[in-house]
């Protein structure tokens, strides 16, 4: 087991580089299974959900290689199956574009139900009400498996009830080799979906629209291989963004696009951060002001990214005064709200809202991730914290979060990984 050990109280300076994007990382890879020829993806994350999409790739027989730490070969050329049913499936979330990627290939697919982070139901019904518009029959077998169907795969207009990345994104991948025109309303714009469409169409695609409410497909029969970079992650920057802020440090973020962190950099500005962009860059200057509280609701974008609330709220209780998050696209995301508190934040949830009475210090605790960014959030807090707080349940921040320790340690914070047998705190070890 694994945990990760932080000494706080110190602020952060100096700069840090951003990966490339989890969430565009783990809808491109699965979208290689439409191409007819091999394709090298650059900017992948070196992160466990990618090692997992990866792995499935394989066990479906796709050739997968990593030519350096951050690109991957991929040749799908040999995947001769429409079926994706192991445990690894059932391990992430974002195998569900495994669905449209197969549906797209073969005319068919049976996956397994995706997993990912915890944060109650997280339905399907709208991608599923997609690829049935398009000609499949959908159903759940054995209450784990997927299975679609379609003799004729065909484009259609299709109005998503809710704003879904991943449906949007599910069905962009199904329509791309579908006969004739889809036409997607209600779509999700998130910068991955324009990466996405980037992808598709610099591989022979035909998507117009995305970034968008409206994307229109029009299936083609035949994608090329290419060399593709994968944006930066939006969302690693956000959380070094907040870090720096909560630790009332000063740090440039580098390889991102400015304009994919306007909510979050918006809201920094309201509560007294200075923050320089640059074409490439970000700088986050939260020595010149006494930081002001701010209230924070969620929306898919441009709103608000859900992503970065936990990291926002660890970031809030350093702040004197009520914050109020109100999180708009998750029923149940403050499953972190109780390891806060356990630190001495003080915070109440009200359904959706999670009041925060800031400004009184932390204290150190152990804690636990209890999802990728609620485990972010717990980095956030044990930084503000003049004291040793342990970390635990690791695998989740590893999910997404390229070489944390290495990054946070160049930024100056006091933070190591320590292997350890059991509960018990005399096994730790460095
Ligand atoms: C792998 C990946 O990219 N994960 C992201 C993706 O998750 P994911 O694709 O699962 O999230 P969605 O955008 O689909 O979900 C948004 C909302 O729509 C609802 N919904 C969704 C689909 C559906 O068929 N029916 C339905 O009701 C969900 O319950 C949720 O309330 O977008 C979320 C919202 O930005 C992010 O938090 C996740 O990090
Ligand atoms: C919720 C997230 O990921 P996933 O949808 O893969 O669980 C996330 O990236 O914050």
């Amino acid at each position: 087991m694994e945990k990760f050990v932080v000494n706080g109280g110190k602020p952060l300076f100096g700069e840090v580089n951003i990966s490339g994007a989890k969430n565009a990382a783990v809808a491109i890879i699965p979208a290689v299974i439409l191409c007819d020829e091999p394709c090298q993806i650059e900017n992948i994350p070196n992160i466990s959900d990618v090692s997992l999409i990866s792995r499935i790739l394989q066990q479906m027989g796709a050739q997968v290689r990593r030519i350096n730490k951050s690109s991957l070969y991929i040749d799908p050329t040999h995947i001769s199956t429409h079926s994706a049913t192991t445990e690894l499936v059932r391990g992430m979330r974002a195998s569900y574009y495994l669905l449209g990627a197969l549906l797209g290939r073969c005319g068919k697919a049976q996956v397994a139900l995706p997993g990912g982070c915890n944060f109650g139901v997280r339905p399907i019904d709208q991608h599923l009400k997609g690829f049935e518009a398009m000609g499949a029959v959908t159903q759940l077998v054995d209450g784990a498996i997927i299975e679609a169907d379609a003799d004729n795969l065909h484009g259609e207009h299709i109005y998503l009830d809710v704003v879904s990345v991943g449906a949007t994104m599910n069905i962009m991948l199904a329509a791309s080799k579908a006969e004739g025109m889809t036409i997607i309303e209600n779509a999700a714009r998130e910068p991955h979906i324009v990466d996405l469409a980037n992808f598709l169409n610099s591989m022979g695609a035909d998507v117009r629209g995305a970034g968008t409410d409206v994307i229109k497909i029009r299936g083609v029969k035949y994608l090329h291989g290419i060399t593709y970079s994968i944006i930066p992650d939006q969302i690693e920057a956000g959380t070094y963004m907040c870090a720096a802020a909560a630790t009332r440090g000063c740090i440039t973020v580098n390889n991102i696009t400015p304009k994919h962190l306007e909510s979050i950099t918006a809201k920094l500005r309201e509560m007294g951060v200075v923050i320089t962009e640059y074409d490439e860059a970000i700088k986050i200057d939260a020595t010149k002001n006494p930081l002001k509280r701010c209230n924070i609701k969620t929306m898919p974008h441009p709103g608000f990214p859900t992503d970065c609330q936990p990291q926002f709220a660890a970031l809030l209780v350093s702040v004197p005064g009520t914050s109020i998050i109100n999180e708009n696209v998750w029923d149940n995301r403050y499953q972190y709200v109780s390891e806060l508190v356990r630190m001495g934040a003080h915070i109440s949830v009200e359904g959706r809202l999670a009041i925060i009475e800031g400004g009184s210090p932390l204290t150190a605790a152990p804690v636990k991730a209890t999802d990728l960014r609620a485990g972010a959030a717990m980095i956030i807090a044990a930084l503000e914290i003049n004291g040793v707080t342990e970390i635990s349940s690791i695998q989740y921040i590893e999910r997404g979060y390229e070489d944390v320790i290495e990054k946070f340690r160049a930024l100056g914070a006091d933070i190591k990984k320590v292997y350890y047998a059991g509960d018990n705190e005399d096994e730790l070890r460095a």
